[in-house]
């Protein structure tokens, strides 16, 4: 029997989802109710689909993997193996070091941002939009309202250079920016 076109999204994006799940299983957000983690990449596959009209199912498969290297144990290989080549390079683009110092990271990350391909793009804007609208509803355990703002200052940075990917995304991006203060209203 041919496999249908459909189905084979379907299977591609539910293996993705679920090697998540195994992966970031004993992982927490940050927030005062210890959200499970699973709950940022499948929201950040969920905002590049709802919002952003996204499609493409390696930029979604890419938003479903893009924290299991940096956060879990999972390596580049293992991804490339069951996901293919082009969600492999997705995942890297947007993967930070984090053998680097945090200072460093962020900083690679604001001169990294205009380098990506298009599809890493789409992924970084919606993962920043998950974030920054995550640190609206709740403020992560230990941080003050200033490390929020700064976080805030930083991502703008990041999204300046992500600039002319998705137009809805990045209208949200800035009137989350706009309500902090941090853009002039226009
Ligand atoms: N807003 C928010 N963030 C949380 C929460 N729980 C975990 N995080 C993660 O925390 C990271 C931001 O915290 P930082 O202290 O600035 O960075 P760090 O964890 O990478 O050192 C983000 O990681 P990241 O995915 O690497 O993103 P980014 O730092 O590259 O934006 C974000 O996904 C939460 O409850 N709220």
């Amino acid at each position: 029997m041919a496999v249908d076109a459909g189905n084979l999204v379907t299977e591609q994006l539910i293996e993705c989802m679920n090697f998540a799940a195994v992966k970031h299983k004993n992982q927490r957000r940050k927030d005062p109710d210890k959200t499970p983690y699973i709950n940022h990449p499948i929201g950040v596959a969920y905002i590049l689909m709802k919002e952003g009209g996204v499609t493409d199912v390696q930029v979604l498969q890419g938003a479903l993997l893009h924290d299991t290297v940096e956060d879990t144990e999972t390596t580049f290989e293992e991804i490339e193996e069951l996901f293919g080549s082009e969600v492999r390079g997705i995942v890297a683009e947007v993967t930070d070091d984090k053998t680097l110092p945090k200072m460093e990271r962020k900083r690679l990350q604001v001169v990294n941002a205009p380098k990506k391909s298009h599809k890493a793009k789409l992924v970084k804007l919606a993962d920043k939009l998950y974030n920054l609208r995550d640190l609206e509803r709740a403020t992560p355990e230990g941080w003050t309202a200033e490390r929020v703002t700064e976080y805030f200052r930083w991502a703008t940075q990041v999204i300046e250079g992500l600039r002319g990917t998705n137009q809805v995304l990045e209208n949200k991006l800035d009137e989350l920016f706009k309500a902090r203060g941090i853009l002039p209203e226009t």
